[in-house]
């Protein structure tokens, strides 16, 4: 079953097209990877389709739903959620609050329910509660919860960004660079977790430089290079291609 389905799509900054008529799919319960040189447009693609921009041409649908244009919330309310490449979390809030705030989202207390501290409010605090120490502890974090952000090590607190976005109970994660700055240990174990969200019924859109990662773990690979797609297949394929290589190391390659 199709969960996300982008047509023709394009953004164009002035008189620079970052996103140059790109279709890309994603099957239920894919991983898929987007991959591209510095530049490439990787990151735009990822903000047109969580609702930081608008499309200046084409057509988002997700879950069978338009998207286009809409707003962020809008977008994570209907079940996509992201992390991003420099990692955004509240430093001087605790590990649990992190988690908590992601998610605010799906938790039935309404602003009455929150400014008279009911009893409806104080259930679902507690139940939030648990159920992030639950989400904590699949990355080894529920000893930290009362630790600030920023006193995590950088690994943690990319894993911490993850679980953060899965607060929201997503249909679709997009992970913008989560293997950026880990150590070889580190990147292992991300591509085991990022396997087990997989198996929870949890489809994954990848942005990732660190090639062994992307090799081993993605179902298929879309290829950008300046805003257009070059390339698109299962990873054998990406690996011999020419105009991936040539993109990547130049011509002559
Ligand atoms: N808000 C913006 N305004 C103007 N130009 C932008 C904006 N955002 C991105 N760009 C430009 O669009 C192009 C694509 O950038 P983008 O960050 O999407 O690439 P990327 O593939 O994610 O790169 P990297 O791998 O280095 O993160 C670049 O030339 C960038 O300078």
């Amino acid at each position: 079953m199709m969960l996300l389905e982008a047509k023709n799509i394009t953004k164009q900054f002035g008189g620079l097209r970052a996103v140059d008529q790109v279709d890309l799919s994603v099957m239920k319960g894919e991983i898929v990877s987007l991959i591209g040189p510095n530049g490439a447009g990787k990151t735009t693609f990822f903000n047109l389709l969580t609702g930081l921009y608008s499309p200046t041409f084409g057509s988002i649908t997700f879950d069978g739903k338009q998207i286009e244009g809409q707003s962020p919330e809008r977008v994570t309310s209907l079940g996509m959620a992201r992390t991003f490449q420099n990692i955004r979390l509240f430093s001087n809030m605790s590990v649990l609050e992190n988690v908590m705030l992601g998610m605010h989202v799906k938790t039935k207390n309404g602003i009455l329910n929150s400014i008279f501290r009911t009893k409806t409010f104080h259930d679902e605090e507690r139940k939030s509660k648990d159920k992030a120490i639950e989400l904590l502890a699949t990355v080894g974090l529920e000893d930290k919860c009362e630790e600030y952000a920023k006193n995590l090590s950088y690994g943690e607190q990319r894993k911490l960004e993850i679980v953060r976005a899965l607060a929201s109970q997503p249909k679709l994660l997009l992970l913008d660079e989560p293997a950026a700055g880990m150590n070889p240990q580190e990147t292992l174990d991300l591509n085991q977790y990022i396997s087990q969200i997989r198996q929870q019924g949890i489809t994954i859109l990848l942005i990732e430089h660190d090639m062994k990662l992307v090799m081993n773990i993605s179902d298929r690979i879309y290829v950008l290079d300046h805003g257009a797609k070059i390339a698109e297949g299962i990873p054998s394929q990406i690996r011999n291609n020419r105009s991936v290589i040539e993109a990547y190391l130049g011509k002559g390659a």
